[in-house]
Formats: C-alpha cells, structure tokens, sequence
C-alpha cells in the first residue's frame, strides 16, 4: 500500500504581506517549504509526495525536495482546488483504500511526534484523522456591534491543524461533492464531514502553528530552536 503525501504550497500569503509567497520565507537558514517536507520525510521516507506549486511560482527550488518520489502539480485557485488537482494525479495510481496525507507546505513545526501518532491512528481507522488540540482560551461570540454577544463553551471545541489523512477514494468523492455544491470547505476533514462521516481528532501539539501573519515567522523560528534543544538534550539523556 502506498501512503500518499499532499502538500498545497500554491498559496499566495496574502495575510503574511511579504515581498514572495510566506512558504519561500526563510526559516532558520532555509525556506518555509524546505522545512516542512524535510520534517515529513524524517517521519514518511517512502511516501510518494505531490507538491502543489502556483503555476508562476518564481521561487521553487528542486533541491528542496527531499523525497525520491514525487510530482509538482498546478495549484488551483483555493487551497481545496489544489488538493483535487493533486489527488486527480493520483487516478489510476492510488488503490481506493491507500491512505493520503495532507499537509499545509506553511506548517513547518509538525512534531515527527505527532505525525507518528496520527500514523499510528490510523492503523485502527476506516475513515481517516487529522492532526487536532484542544481550544485553551475562553471563547466570545462577537454581535454585529463587535460586542460579546455571549461566551461558547470551550468544552469538546478544537483547532484543526494537519495532516488530515484519509482514504483516497473517500477523499477524491468528498472533495468532487463539496466542489459540485459549492460547499465551504477550508480542510479535508470538512469536507469528509459534509458526508456526514466523523473523522478522528488525533490531539497534537499547539506548535504546529500555520504561518499565516507576520508575528508568526517569529513564533515558528523561536518552536523550531525549542525542539531542536529538547532534541538535543533527549539525545544527550539516551546517549
Ligand atoms: N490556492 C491555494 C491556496 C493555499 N494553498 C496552500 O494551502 C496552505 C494553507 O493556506 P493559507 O494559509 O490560507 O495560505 P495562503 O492562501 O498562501 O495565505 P493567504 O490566505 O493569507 O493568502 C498553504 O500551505 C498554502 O500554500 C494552496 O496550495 N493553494
Ligand atoms: C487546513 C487548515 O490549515 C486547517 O487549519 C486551514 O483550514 C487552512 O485555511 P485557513 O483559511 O487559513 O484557516
């Protein structure tokens, strides 16, 4: 069974208001992108990766790319277009019940921790998982005024992160339906959902920030040093 890897890198990070796409930021020394799929291939070695790239993409570099396997694919205009490009790729490849895994290219913190985790769930899963912590502030419902209009209940609320993981076949429907019917889906797993099937929330950690705003370069750089010193000092500790 092959495992499948889909990372949408064709956005063009309009919030972050950088001079290049925030994937091409640098981080520690490197690009956003480069961490991320070297961080995926710590953990997936094998997995066949599709790497979505705008079709003006001015900044990619090959030697990025650390997989053996793997294929650019045409960004499309949202990032649940990118996905379907990239799973369409897949046709005639894919065994409708081969895991694929998707993850932002803007999330570079992903603990191999975490992704061992959400591998391991998945052994024991028919549908398929995503990469989920827990909401750790109070929440206010905003009126139109911008009042608190009340306070949610926190309890059983989660951010969604990725990967998302699921069965390609289930994916590829889930995705064809919500672009048929125009239904809003920001992440597989919505979509999944709009079938009216229940993915499961693998808890994983609240570093696996997506770089989305300026301040969160800074955030990513300090997570990045944070678990190199941890790494560093479990080695010290085994050794
Ligand atoms: N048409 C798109 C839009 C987004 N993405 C990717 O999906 C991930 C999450 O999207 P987001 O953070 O919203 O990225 P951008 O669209 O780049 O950011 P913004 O909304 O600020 O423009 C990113 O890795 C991004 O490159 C993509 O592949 N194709
Ligand atoms: C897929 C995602 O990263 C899960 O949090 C997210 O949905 C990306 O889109 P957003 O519009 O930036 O929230």
């Amino acid at each position: 069974m092959t495992l499948w890897l889909i990372v949408p890198a064709a956005g063009r990070g309009s919030r972050m208001q950088a001079d290049r796409p925030k994937q091409y930021l640098p981080l520690h020394g490197r690009s956003v992108l480069a961490r991320t799929l070297a961080r995926l291939h710590q953990v997936f070695p094998e997995a066949a990766l599709r790497l979505c790239l705008d079709p003006d993409d001015a900044y990619f570099d090959p030697d990025d790319v650390p997989f053996s396997e793997w294929q650019r694919v045409e960004g499309g205009s949202e990032r649940v277009d990118s996905v379907r490009r990239a799973l369409s790729t897949l046709a005639g490849k894919a065994a409708d019940d081969d895991w694929v895994l998707v993850h932002d290219a803007a999330r570079p913190c992903v603990r191999r921790e975490d992704l061992a985790a959400l591998s391991q769930a998945l052994e024991h899963e028919a549908i398929g998982a995503l990469l989920a912590a827990p909401v750790a502030d109070t929440m206010k419902r905003a009126d139109a005024r911008g009042r608190v209009s009340h306070t949610e209940p926190r309890d059983g609320l989660w951010h969604a992160l990725t990967p998302q993981a699921f069965r390609y076949d289930l994916l590829r429907q889930a995705l064809d339906a919500a672009l048929a019917t125009g239904t809003a889906v920001t992440d597989e797993a919505s979509a999944i959902e709009a079938m009216g099937l229940s993915p499961l929330l693998v808890p994983g950690g609240r570093d696996n920030l997506k770089i989305t705003r300026p301040e969160d370069l800074i955030l990513a750089a300090r997570i990045l040093s944070l678990q190199s010193e941890t790494d560093s000092a479990s080695q010290g500790v085994e050794a």
